[in-house]
């Protein structure tokens, strides 16, 4: 079995044992349901944009512990500072230490700039949690989803006003979704073997109509790299160990962007 096949099969008896646990009548009255959200979109083309969302990862199965002394409320702080256009919060626990919980502290001081809800979705659930726990906008993945369910998925959110970073590693993947007008996320790491090759994101980039928005995702360390991929028509770019790896990812952060303007 290869990682993300354990990923998600972990997921799947996760989410089943808590949607016995919490009920969606109950996610409904959270006070973060009635929010209205941020737009990711308007965050990446704004004129303005850094096009960096930055992530809040404290661990990984390709690199194990990356940052387990970092708060997620300090953190936060530091890349509002840094000025990105979106924050990305791992919320997945097992594999990456993260917690619907950092999403929701997260919130408390984030009331500016969409919030990616990064995890494994495999059940319509997990989308109505996100918007209960107060995040803008859900990860759905194409490797482990089959179409329909890329497509009921991102109903579910557009319904719930959340918007989806749609992510694939390959034309495969790519196919199995709708792409007019979507949010398209290219993971240069490939989650079988976590080989990172950044020209996935080169590659794939001319097969995306251009009513989308691109993100390249994973990998990504050198502002070179960053201002090389915008002339390819990339408008986002998803960074997590290069600023979780260092003791104040905030000002990591805020220098990384100072070197791509
Ligand atoms: O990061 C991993 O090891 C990983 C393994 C298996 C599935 C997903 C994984 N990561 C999730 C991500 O997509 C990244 O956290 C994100 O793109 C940021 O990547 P990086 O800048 O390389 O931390």
């Amino acid at each position: 079995m290869n990682i993300l096949d354990k990923i998600i099969a972990h997921k799947k008896k996760e989410v089943a044992q808590l949607m016995k646990e919490v009920s969606i009548e109950k996610l409904v009255k959270s006070p973060n349901f009635k929010r209205t959200p941020i737009s990711l979109k308007k965050a990446l083309t704004v004129k303005s944009s850094t096009g960096i969302i930055a992530e809040f990862k404290r661990q990984s199965p390709s690199k194990g512990i990356i940052n387990d002394k970092a708060t997620i409320i300090d953190v936060t702080h530091g890349y509002l500072e840094a000025k990105v256009a979106a924050q990305s919060i791992l919320t997945d626990i097992h594999f990456f230490g993260g917690s619907i919980l950092d999403v929701i502290q997260a919130r408390t001081v984030n009331e500016t700039t969409p919030i990616l809800r990064k995890d494994f979705i495999v059940d319509g659930f997990q989308i109505v949690e996100a918007k209960a726990i107060g995040a803008d906008a859900i990860l759905l993945i194409a490797a482990c989803l089959t179409k329909q369910e890329l497509k009921n998925y991102g109903k579910l959110a557009e319904d719930l006003g959340l918007e989806v970073l749609y992510e694939v590693h390959n034309i495969e993947e790519l196919d199995k979704i709708e792409l007019d007008h979507k949010i398209i996320g290219i993971n240069n790491r490939s989650l079988k073997t976590f080989e990172v090759n950044l020209e996935r994101s080169i590659e794939l980039a001319n097969q995306i109509p251009k009513s989308c928005i691109k993100v390249s995702e994973s990998g990504l360390s050198d502002p070179r790299v960053i201002v090389g991929l915008k002339e390819y028509g990339f408008q986002g770019f998803l960074i997590g160990e290069n600023f979780m790896k260092t003791e104040n990812p905030g000002y990591a952060c805020q220098e990384f962007i100072s070197q791509i303007k």
